[in-house]
């Protein structure tokens, strides 16, 4: 079983709880969520990614690593939610991701500083 596997089954539960597929807040965590709106799901994003960070440094300092595992998992879920009630998926942050697959992060903020030079010069 892949993990791209299991990231899709994620995604078509959560899917299958937005308000327009008849997702029911009393019965599921998801379906609550992205019935309270964007407010509240992009709270807890943002929650989670300071969680995030506090798990990292911990184990920086010899702390629990499977912490760090399991708030990355908590930001990945959320994150998920978020991307679901835009119409999004797994598959098209996946599809991001190969996009620049190869070009180095120093290489893309060049070229896009020279867009930016060129487009000053317009
Ligand atoms: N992966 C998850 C998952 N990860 C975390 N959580 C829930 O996310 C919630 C928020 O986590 P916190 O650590 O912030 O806990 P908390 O203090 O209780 O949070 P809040 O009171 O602030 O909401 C907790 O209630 C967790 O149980 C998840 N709930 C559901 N899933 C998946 O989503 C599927 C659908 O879930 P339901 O929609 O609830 O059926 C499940 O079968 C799982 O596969």
């Amino acid at each position: 079983m892949s993990s791209t596997d299991t990231l899709n089954r994620l995604a078509a539960v959560i899917e299958s709880r937005l308000p327009a597929h008849g997702g029911n807040p009393d019965a599921s965590y998801v379906a609550r969520l992205l019935h309270k709106g964007p407010d509240a799901f992009l709270k807890k994003v943002g929650e989670e990614a300071t969680e995030v960070v506090m798990a990292a440094k911990d184990a920086e300092h010899g702390g629990d690593r499977i912490k760090l595992v399991n708030e990355v998992a908590d930001l990945w879920f959320h994150s998920m939610i978020a991307l679901a009630h835009f119409g999004l998926s797994p598959a098209d942050v996946v599809a991001e991701l190969a996009r620049r697959e190869g070009t180095s992060g120093i290489e893309e903020k060049a070229l896009r500083k020279a867009q930016a030079r060129e487009a000053n010069e317009d």
